[in-house]
């Protein structure tokens, strides 16, 4: 197991290039299930969530060959091979096997999924849509069972937004017979790359992007090639650090209709940004202002930024207030910046940051993956040196993280962790 150390305190500047997005990538590489011949998907991220799904692909039978972010899967041999343990226990999106599966082989069994914990993550929409096309769903012991005669489309009203339940419904429906109608349905980008992919392997989808997604069924997929999206996330990131110590720092490869909301919170509290085509400039900020900032489904603020915009708030003028809507407890990082010398309380939902404080490095634990990245920004801005332990959750969806930051002039490198701080760790 590793640590990062930072020796934070320095401005960064220069060009850093965007990754395929991990939320896409996750869903992307088991639709290809789906399919009757090779599905390659260029642009992929170098992040252990994909190696995983790598791995659970080949445990079906599929041929998997992966280098340079282009992947190829050979799904032609796949069975429907019970995975109730394992990988999927490591990564959120391994619920996407269920809709897959289900869609091709009529069976799945699936171990309920990993991920970030960030309070309750249920997926009862996930099953309420694989029920109405006419899957029997049992839970036994922690894994998910699924078997349908067939699948007969359906009109599916979502409880609540999710992306998940949006595409693992969409991966099932292609599949079944007559239309779906997924009404109150999530819009992110990623749903939207999914849909592109599954239209390109011969599906028919049409409204995906808006709140009601119709799916005529069809009798087979073929293979594709496909270029998946940018990660808005990952872009995000970029920025907020931009923000917060650049000097001028170019983010490329992105895809700035999808970063609206982060943009004008930024430019709210007087970053310079100028975004065109596929790039993004964040210029040397001045004083920051103090801002609110509420997470909300797409196009709102992404959650999935709410702790690294944390860290940047440390910096700014006045208290600012952060709500997150979508997550009750994704406030794990805050006592790991308290350590770095923020002045931030919990109420509830919402974090109120106090500033501007200068941090100081300290020795902080990742507890989730983008609180890992708040950590990272919060030691890149802080005096001193800064340790990050929980490197495994931010490897799940930086890729090449370290590499990227040593471009834009940082000092931060990657240290085997000691036995002592092994034990430290069990014991936490
Ligand atoms: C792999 C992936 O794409 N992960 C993203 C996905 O997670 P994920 O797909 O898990 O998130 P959802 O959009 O499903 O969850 C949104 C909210 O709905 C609730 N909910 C969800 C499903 C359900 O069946 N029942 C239910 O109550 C969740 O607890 C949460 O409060 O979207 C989240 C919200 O943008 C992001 O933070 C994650 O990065
Ligand atoms: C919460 C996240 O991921 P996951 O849903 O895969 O846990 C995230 O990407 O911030």
């Amino acid at each position: 197991m590793e640590k990062l150390k930072i020796a934070g305190g320095y401005p960064l500047k220069g060009t850093v290039r965007i990754s395929g997005a991990k939320n896409s990538a996750v869903a992307l590489i088991p639709a290809t299930i789906l399919a009757d011949s090779p599905v390659t998907i260029e642009g992929l991220p170098e992040i252990s969530d994909v190696e995983l799904l790598k791995g659970l692909l080949e445990e079906l039978g599929g041929a998997v060959q992966f280098s340079n972010g282009e992947m190829t899967v050979d799904p032609s041999s796949m069975i429907s091979m019970p995975l109730p343990n394992g990988k999927v226990k490591k990564l959120r999106a391994s619920y996407y096997l269920m809709g897959a599966m289900l869609g091709r082989f009529k069976k799945a069994v699936i171990g309920l999924p990993g991920g970030c914990h960030l309070g309750p993550r249920p997926i009862d929409q996930h099953i309420k849509g694989f029920e109405a096309l006419g899957a029997k769903v049992t839970n036994e012991q922690g894994a998910i069972y699924l078997r349908a005669d067939e699948l007969v489309g359906a009109r599916i009203y979502l409880d609540v937004v999710s992306v998940g339940a949006t595409i693992n419904i969409m991966l099932a429906a292609v599949r079944a017979k007559g239309k779906t109608i997924i009404e109150n349905a999530a819009k992110e980008p990623e749903i939207i790359d999914v849909a592109t992919l599954l239209t390109n392997m011969g599906a028919k989808i049409k409204g995906a992007g808006t709140d009601v997604i119709r799916i005529e069924g069809v009798d087979e997929l073929h293979g594709c090639k496909h270029t998946i999206i940018p990660d808005r996330i990952e872009a995000g990131t970029f920025l907020i650090l931009g923000a917060a110590i650049g000097e001028g720092i170019l983010i490329d490869n992105v895809i700035p209709q999808h970063m609206e909301s982060l943009i004008a919170k930024l430019r709210e509290m007087g970053v310079p940004i100028e975004a065109q085509d596929d790039q993004i400039f964040v210029g040397k900020s001045a004083a920051l202002k103090a801002v609110d900032i509420k997470t909300l489904v797409y196009p709102g603020f992404p959650t999935d930024l709410q702790q690294p915009f944390t860290s940047l708030l440390t910096k700014s003028d006045g208290t600012s207030v952060v709500t997150d809507t979508i997550y009750s407890a994704r406030f794990k990082h805050i006592d790991e910046l308290r350590r770095m010398n923020a002045n931030i309380k919990v109420e509830g939902r919402s974090a109120i940051i106090s500033g501007p404080v200068q941090l100081q490095g300290a020795k902080v634990k990742a507890s989730d993956l983008r609180a890992g990245a708040a950590l990272v920004i919060a030691g890149l801005m802080a005096e001193g040196i800064t340790e990050v332990t929980g490197v495994e959750h931010i490897d799940r969806g930086y890729s090449h993280l370290v590499e990227k930051l040593e471009g834009l002039g940082a000092t931060i490198w990657r240290e085997a962790l000691t036995q002592e701080e092994m034990e430290q760790l069990k014991q936490a």
